[in-house]
């Protein structure tokens, strides 16, 4: 039987498998411009059926204690993870909606900043697929509350241990990581001198 211990190791080879990548020449940009040898591109793992599956079943245990109705972060990276986990709470029983942070307002018809089936006063959690600096989490949370809805927590599924959750925790009482960059990076059987 898998526990949630086996679940997130079978989620680490997924990522390692599919959306770690490693470069020095050239570094890649990150969305806060800062450069970085490494990076996780999380679609390949969240966009996949298994890795799907168990994000939104670990999102779930995660949120076994939470009174949330509603779960969503920034487009695009949060929305397979709000879709997954909307699914699987809904299997289990207690379901948490599913919304979607635009990043830019839209201009015309509803010219609505968050999409879903989500109201004023509802209690929601924040969703990230990657925490750097935190900046993007940052603008959801400002959207969120923008919009009448109260931040209950954030919950990333990677956070690069780079000082993004810190700046989290000062506008937000709870933010978790489903994993660190080093409960990865402990598996990385790449070159050592390649390891970041
Ligand atoms: O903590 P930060 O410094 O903000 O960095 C992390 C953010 O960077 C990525 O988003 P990106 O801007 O690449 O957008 P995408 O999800 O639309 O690809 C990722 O999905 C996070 O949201
Ligand atoms: O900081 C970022 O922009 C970032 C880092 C990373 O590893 N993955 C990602 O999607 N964004």
């Amino acid at each position: 039987m898998s526990t949630p211990e086996s679940r997130k190791q079978r989620l680490i080879e997924i990522i390692l498998e599919k959306s770690f990548k490693y470069s020095e020449d050239p570094l890649f940009t990150l969305a806060s411009g800062k450069k970085s040898a490494y990076y996780f591109n999380c679609k390949p793992t969240t966009l996949n059926p298994e890795g799907m599956n168990l994000i939104g079943g670990l999102l779930v245990d995660m949120l076994a204690d939470a009174e949330v109705t509603a779960a969503g972060g920034l487009t695009l990276g949060a929305d397979p993870l709000a879709a997954a986990l909307a699914i699987i709470s809904h299997q289990r029983g207690k379901p948490i909606k599913a919304f979607i942070v635009r990043k830019d307002v839209k201009g015309h018809g509803t010219k609505s900043a968050l999409e879903g089936d989500v109201h004023a006063g509802e209690r929601v959690v924040v969703l990230d697929d990657v925490i750097t600096t935190g900046g993007s989490t940052i603008t959801a949370i400002e959207r969120v509350r923008e919009a009448g809805l109260v931040v209950d927590r954030v919950i990333a599924l990677i956070d690069r241990e780079e000082g993004g959750r810190a700046n989290i925790e000062a506008l937000v009482p709870r933010v978790d990581a489903v994993l660190t960059r080093t409960e990865i990076m402990k598996f990385y059987s790449g070159k050592p001198s390649a390891r970041p």
